[in-house]
């Protein structure tokens, strides 16, 4: 097998990088069980983890490597399956151009995903400005509206894949999308830029399940949680 595709001492490798990110998304409660994951692309190199498997526990010689361009395996472990994942992380990759493409079963999208119907908003939070515009360069503002689209549940991983990118082409604006009682994935420019998305957003999420909690809107006028503290 092509070993040489995924051994390496640079800890930038993208078969390095998805287990050392994945130890770190375990810990955050994103990867337990089994579920979620990250893909990393570079170059024409897709890097994919394997299916059913403790993501915590992955080392390099776990990964496939997909060339993107003919989408066939250049590297293929015998005794997995590529991760479930793969079809939504391709979606990320062909419709944006994605880097990396993050999936987590995050507590906090979940709740998000029971409180909202077809969209999540959040307003008026410091942390929005980790977050890109992605339609024109640069950041959200403070005063911006952060909007998440949510896609329903399927039996299927795989399934998820049609009206995944159905989201990403009628949310231009968006990199990410909540999977209704699932779990969340996010995209962005590079590994990096996609790591900082999603902490930026799961804090985002988590804070706002907390301002639901206390009646206050996430995404209401500044000022009107004061309103909620005088009732
Ligand atoms: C309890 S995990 C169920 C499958 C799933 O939702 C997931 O994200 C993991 O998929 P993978 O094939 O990468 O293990
Ligand atoms: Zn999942």
């Amino acid at each position: 097998m092509a070993d040489e595709l995924v051994h390496s001492h640079d800890p930038n490798h993208p078969a390095n990088l998805i287990c050392e990110l994945c130890k770190i998304f375990y810990n955050n409660g994103w990867v337990t069980g089994t579920g979620g994951g990250i893909s990393v692309k570079d170059g024409d190199k897709i890097y994919l983890a394997p299916s059913g498997v403790q993501k915590e526990r992955m080392v390099p010689e776990n990964m496939f490597v997909m060339d993107h361009p003919s989408k066939e395996y250049l590297r293929r472990p015998e005794v997995y399956k590529p991760s479930a994942c793969t079809p939504l992380f391709m979606a990320a990759y062909d419709i944006r151009g994605a880097g990396a493409c993050i999936h987590t079963h995050s507590q906090n999208a979940v709740m998000v995903s029971l409180l909202y119907d077809k969209e999540f908003t959040i307003a008026n939070i410091e942390q929005i400005k980790a977050l890109p515009r992605v339609t024109e360069p640069g950041y959200l503002g403070f005063f911006d509206t952060l909007t998440i689209p949510i896609i329903e549940n399927t039996a299927h991983e795989e399934d998820l894949k049609d009206s995944l990118e159905q989201a990403i082409l009628a949310y231009p604006g968006t990199t990410a999308v909540l999977v209704r009682r699932h779990g969340i994935y996010v995209w962005g420019e590079s590994v990096w830029k996609a790591k900082v998305y999603n902490e930026a957003i799961d804090y985002l999420l988590e804070l706002a399940v907390k301002m639901r909690q206390f009646g206050i809107a996430p995404d209401g006028a500044i000022g009107s949680e004061r309103e909620q503290r005088r009732l």
